[in-house]
């Protein structure tokens, strides 16, 4: 059968001119968008109020840490990629204008919206010929709807402009190579002709032409396939979103039930993991036991869906535990800490990883950031060490008790034990031998399960995990020493 949205997408791209985008907000999703809309043929313009970032951009600086972004930036051309302060200015330059601004939690739950209205009131001002508007950030339900009802309050003409929803599914840490090689592209819209603008944007990953033009590009995946695109209604399109960060949650807070079942039996979690997830309905991906979910998003997803939910009238309570057992990771990580260590008070501990997750900067709602700040309360004394995350680490984390480091082997010097708690790959290369040297004691919290159990065990470590047995050292009595 033919494939109408192919036909479509060719249609469009016949004359090879791309499309005019407007990406509104330069963040972890608005700068990737825009940098990989550029890449895959597009001319593209970038907005955000925040004067300095802009200004960095224009300079060729990237505000934030993301694999592969700066090199795929330097490709671009001024002409295929430009940074403005003026929403106004690129709206008028564009065909599609991509709203990508944050949409945080209110202390209710609910997801502020107001960075939304407040670009689509600006939006609609400039509306000088048909747009195509996409809703690119997390939103709830209806949210296309009450765009639409803005544009419409601020005097634009229901034809002059089309609201699409257009979830965003990149992670940070991956996030060039998860949005140029997606496992789908949704598009909610009611719009024909939106729908069509839409298929010519993605035309170049959807024919395949972008992955054979770049095909040796590192920052793609292996074999990158041509992705499925999804035309849903905009509800349909905002709930899959949601609904989507909600499972993958839910599944971190199983796995991390099931990692206190395997500690009580005596079992591993990741051997057990690794057993459920050969059931192709299950999956192997987001069965890793650990700290808990971080971020900027799961956190705020779930509690924006939940409210939602709790709104509608529908039992949200599966949610509610989804949240209850991730809060619970970290005070279970504070137990094991204090079974080896006994009292905290004036303890040396290294800590490796701020970030909520490896590959990212990003320390929002960071499981990392959480559990210092417990041992900072209890009195610890901490040297940090984290590849990318240190700056912004520093902004959020008190200045009393916590120095950081250049290097993983230097905040181990003389501590009391090693806590490693974002999962960045280089900290799996440490050589054991070297971390003994470096430790006053051999004690290692590894709260990412990054660590090979059976080489701390055979190097005489006190190794405690997620949910796999721990590793008590039995060399010598472990005599815990406590400064002045
Ligand atoms: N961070 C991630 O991995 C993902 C985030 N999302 C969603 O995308 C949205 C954006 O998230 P992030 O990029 O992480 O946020 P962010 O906070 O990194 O970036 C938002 C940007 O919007 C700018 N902004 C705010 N108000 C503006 C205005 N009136 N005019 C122009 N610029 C404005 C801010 O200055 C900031 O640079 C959120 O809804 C988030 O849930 C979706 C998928 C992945
Ligand atoms: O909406 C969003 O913002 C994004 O949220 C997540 O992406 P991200 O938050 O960047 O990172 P993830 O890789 O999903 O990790 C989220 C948290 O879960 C934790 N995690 C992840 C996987 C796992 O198996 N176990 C686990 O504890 C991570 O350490 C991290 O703290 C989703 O994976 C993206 O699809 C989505 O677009």
């Amino acid at each position: 059968m033919p494939n109408r949205n192919l036909e479509l997408c060719m249609m469009d791209r016949s004359g090879g001119q791309g499309t005019r985008i407007a990406v509104v907000g330069c963040g972890y999703v608005g700068l990737v968008a825009a940098v990989c809309f550029a890449e895959i043929g597009h001319s593209v313009i970038c907005v955000d109020n925040d004067a300095a970032k802009i200004r960095a951009l224009q300079a060729g600086q990237i505000p934030i840490h993301e694999e592969h972004l700066a090199e795929l930036l330097a490709l671009q051309s001024s002409a295929s990629l430009r940074f403005t302060t003026s929403i106004a200015e690129a709206v008028r330059a564009s065909d599609a204008v991509f709203i990508a601004v944050g949409t945080p939690p209110l202390d209710n739950g609910h997801a502020d919206l107001s960075f939304i209205e407040e670009v689509a009131a600006e939006i609609s001002g400039a509306i000088d010929s048909y747009k195509v508007i996409v809703e690119k950030s997390t939103v709830p339900v209806y949210t296309s709807d009450w765009i639409s009802k803005i544009l419409r309050r601020n005097g634009v003409d229901p034809s002059a402009a089309d609201v699409v929803s257009n979830p965003e599914f990149l992670r940070e840490g991956t996030a060039v190579r998860d949005f140029l090689c997606p496992d789908r592209i949704i598009v909610g819209t009611c719009s024909d002709q939106a729908f069509r603008v839409m298929t010519s944007i993605y035309g170049p990953l959807l024919d395949g032409s972008y992955y054979r033009r770049r095909a040796s590009a590192d920052f793609l995946s292996h074999n990158p396939t041509a992705p499925p695109l999804v035309r849903t209604s905009p509800a349909s399109a905002e709930l899959i979103k949601h609904a989507s960060n909600a499972f993958l949650a839910l599944k971190i807070s199983y796995v991390n039930t099931i990692a206190s079942m395997c500690e009580i039996a005596g079992a591993d979690v990741d051997e057990v993991a690794h057993g459920m997830g050969l059931d192709r309905r299950i999956g192997q991906q987001f069965l890793s036991a650990g700290l808990g979910y971080g971020g900027s998003c799961f956190p705020k997803d779930l509690k924006a869906f939940r409210s939602l939910g709790h709104e509608m009238g529908v039992d949200v309570a599966l949610l509610r535990e989804v949240e209850r057992i991730n809060e619970r990771q970290i005070d279970g990580f504070m137990g094991k800490i204090r079974s080896i260590m006994w009292n905290l008070r004036n303890k040396k501990l290294a800590v490796l990883g701020l970030a909520f997750k490896g590959g990212t900067d990003d320390v929002r709602e960071s499981p990392a950031i959480k559990l210092v700040r417990q041992l900072l309360a209890e009195g610890c004394e901490i040297v940090a060490f984290d590849p990318a995350a240190m700056t912004t680490a520093r902004r959020v984390l008190p200045e009393e008790g916590i120095s950081y480091v250049d290097n993983a082997l230097d905040a181990m010097n003389d501590a009391d034990a090693l806590l490693v708690l974002t999962d960045w790959p280089e900290f799996r290369e440490i050589d054991p031998q070297a971390m003994k040297v470096q430790l006053a004691q051999p004690i290692v919290f590894d709260a990412r399960n990054l660590l090979d159990r059976e080489l701390m065990m055979q190097r005489g470590f006190t190794y405690v995990s997620i949910g796999r047995p721990a590793v008590e050292e039995c060399e010598e009595p472990v005599a815990l020493r406590r400064r002045a």
